[in-house]
Order: C-alpha cells, then structure tokens, then sequence
C-alpha cells in the first residue's frame, strides 16, 4: 500500500500566490487505479514529480509498506513513469529503449533480450527491435514505452497522460496492459482528463484543487 501522508511542496516563485502551495494526502492500494484529475496547472505533474523523487518535498511522508520512500533516490523507489510523449531516446533503436529499464549499462544476457522480444510481440511490435522511434507511430512509440515500464515490473505506476492523442484502437490495447499490470498487483496512478480513459481504468477519483486532492 502507497501511504502519501501531508507531502508539501511549494516552486520558488516570483510573485507570492502564483501557485498553491502543494499538501498532498491519499493512499493507492497494490493493484487499484486511481485517476488524478484537475485543470491545467493544478499541480498533478508536481505530484508525480514529487512521487517519483524528481522533486524533493519541503515535508511529509510517503511510505510503501514499511519503505520511507522519500529516503531514497528515484530509481530505488520501485516507480516506473510513462508521460504524454518524450519517453524514449530518439538515437537508441526500440530495444534499447526497452532494455535500459532491465539494464542501465545495456549489457543484456539472452534471457533479457527475450523477454525484449516477447514483451513487443505481446504488444503487437513483433519484429521491430531495430526501429528508431522517429520510424515508429505515436501510437507504437507510447507502446514501446509501456513495454519497458511493464518489464520492469515495478510495484507502481505513474501515467501522466500516456493516452493523449492516440485513436480509440490503440488506447484499447494499451488499456489492456494497464490493466493486466493492475491483476499483477501494481498500483496505478493515472493522471487523465479523458473520461473513457478514466471510465476504462480507474476505481477511484481524486481531483486536485487548490493544493489539495480530494475524492470525486
Ligand atoms: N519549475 C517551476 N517553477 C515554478 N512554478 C512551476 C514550475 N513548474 C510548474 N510550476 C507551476 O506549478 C503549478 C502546477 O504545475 P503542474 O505542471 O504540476 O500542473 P498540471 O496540473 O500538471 O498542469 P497540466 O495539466 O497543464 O500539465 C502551475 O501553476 C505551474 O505554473
């Protein structure tokens, strides 16, 4: 069980009142989806930044179990993050891009690089290991990118838009992954101003106003 308990942030800002400033409360259960949902600017980027260790909270706690999670450095928090767009290196080809979440240094033995192939057979990307992601579609590139967050299997996920401008085919299958990572028991945050998208995955609603969540 995620634990976010009084998480507050506030930007360094030049005139006092620009934005809020941040006190996050809520708790994402193994396996459950719970959908972040505020207008442009609310803060739900901050959020997943702060969750995700990319920035570092003025005070509060966010615990996983027993983990202090704040402790610890981005890529030992067991969080995987999939954004709208840019989450791929555009100078690596597709399965690199996949491996760099097995293995940093890219030395991958071969029951990596099969489990490469399987994930992007299983996603409909069967033989396209040596694309580069500009010789991808959107659709295909964000697929890319749920591959590697998936094999890594990390406890939770953060998708901060990963659907946006993608037709209702290719939304379905990613769905279908998400989902499939829910059964698994990972923990998903979705951030979405989709309501099918929403509708399609979440158990849970959450919207950020002010500052502060609370439960639609
Ligand atoms: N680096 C920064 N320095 C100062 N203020 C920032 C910084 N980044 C974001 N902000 C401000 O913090 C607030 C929250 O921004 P954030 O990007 O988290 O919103 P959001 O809900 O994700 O918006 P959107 O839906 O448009 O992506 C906004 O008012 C934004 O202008």
């Amino acid at each position: 069980m995620l634990h976010c308990d009084d998480l507050i942030f506030h930007y360094d800002r030049f005139e006092p009142g620009e934005t809020p400033d941040f006190c996050f409360r809520f708790d994402l259960a193994p396996g459950e989806c719970l959908a972040l949902e505020g207008p442009s600017g609310a803060g739900k980027s901050t959020l997943l930044n702060l969750l995700a260790g990319f920035l570092e909270p003025a005070g509060g706690s966010l615990r996983w179990g027993e983990r202090e999670l704040l402790r610890l450095p981005p890529w030992e928090r067991g969080i995987t993050t999939v954004f709208q767009e840019h989450n791929l290196f555009d100078h690596l080809p597709v399965w690199a891009n996949i491996g760099l979440g097995l293995a940093p240094s890219l030395k991958l033995d071969a029951a990596q690089r099969r489990r490469i192939r399987d994930g992007l057979a299983e996603v409909g990307l069967a033989g396209l290991e040596a694309r580069l992601p500009g010789e991808l579609s959107g659709g295909q590139r964000q697929r890319v990118a749920l591959t590697r967050a998936l094999l890594r299997q990390a406890p939770l996920l953060l998708l901060d838009e990963p659907f946006t401008g993608l037709d209702h085919a290719n939304r379905q299958g990613l769905w279908a992954l998400v989902k499939r990572q829910q059964q698994a028991g990972v923990a998903v945050l979705l951030v979405s101003h989709d309501r099918e998208d929403i509708e399609a995955l979440a158990q849970r609603r959450l919207a950020l106003v002010e500052g502060r969540l609370t439960p639609l």
